[in-house]
């Protein structure tokens, strides 16, 4: 189910990367009418494979770190934890730490996600040139070869910086909700985790917003020639060149995505717990 999620969100994923990194779309509608046109409906596609293959390790990473970092800060099991629910404090710092580890599994996948879905060539076409990257393996051994192996790591330290809090809010705003609509003691109902794990998406989704502007803007940037000097450099100029709003870049389709993605992460994750207990 988690990767079902995966591809119905990639079309919106796809359109976010464009509005954030490419200044010749005038804004949604715009974008999604100019990617039909020229790339026709797998143009929405590309660069799905990647995140699909590696969902579920970065995935178990997330919330294997952040259950085990909260049975460490707590000194609860999961079965003790709905009498004795944890501090928010340590919802966050256990968030946090999942999100800084998973960040480094995520970095090259997501590198090569991001730099398929920016080619905006249309697929398979006879007679057009082909585009610089022919697929995911393709793109990974050429990053490695014309940007060396650090290259595969570009934009991590952007992406550390945009999870590591974030996802101590995504984990603080699904307990808390919820805790609010769940009586005491009690496990919370399935409508309840996909409500609560939707909401999770889009707050964090908000926080993480402009510093996955940068994120996407640092990945793209040594594919051609080296712009930003780094993570600063790349805020400074944005903001010159395009004003304060660059930071809310697809802010938009990004929530309109997030909501039942997360909705389906968390159902499956409240599943997984029972199971193991
Ligand atoms: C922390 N941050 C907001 C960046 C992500 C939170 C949700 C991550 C989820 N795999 C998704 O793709 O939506």
């Amino acid at each position: 189910t988690g990767a079902l999620g995966l591809v119905l969100g990639h079309p919106f994923d796809t359109v976010k990367v464009r509005l954030q990194t490419q200044t010749t779309y005038r804004g949604i509608v715009d974008c999604m009418v100019k990617i039909y046109r020229h790339e026709s409906l797998l143009g929405f596609f590309k660069g799905m494979s990647f995140p699909i293959a590696s969902i579920a390790v970065v995935n178990s990473v997330l919330f294997g770190v952040y259950s085990n970092t909260l049975l460490v800060l707590t000194a609860t099991s999961h079965q003790e934890r709905r009498a004795q629910p944890p501090s928010y404090t340590h919802i966050f710092l256990a968030g946090c730490t999942g999100g800084f580890l998973q960040a480094y599994c995520l970095a090259p996948f997501d590198l090569i996600k991001v730099r398929l879905q920016n080619q905006t060539e249309p697929m398979a076409q006879p007679g057009s040139p082909p585009p610089h990257y022919r697929g995911p393996v393709h793109c990974a051994a050429s990053i490695f070869r014309e940007e060396g192996y650090r290259g595969l790591f570009r934009g991590a330290w952007a992406l550390m910086l945009r999870d590591t809090p974030t996802m101590g809010i995504y984990f603080i705003t699904y307990e808390g909700l919820c805790r609010q609509y769940t009586p005491e003691g009690q496990n919370p109902s399935s409508a309840t985790v996909l409500v609560a794990g939707g909401f999770a998406g889009i707050a964090s989704w908000v926080a993480a917003t402009p510093l996955d502007v940068i994120k996407s803007r640092m990945q793209m940037d040594g594919l051609r020639r080296r712009v930003y000097q780094g993570v600063l450099d790349c805020m400074v100029s944005s903001v010159r060149q395009e004003g304060l709003g660059v930071f809310f870049r697809g802010v938009t389709i990004n929530s309109a995505r997030a909501f039942p993605v997360n909705a389906v992460t968390f159902l499956s994750y409240e599943y997984l717990l029972r199971w193991w207990g």
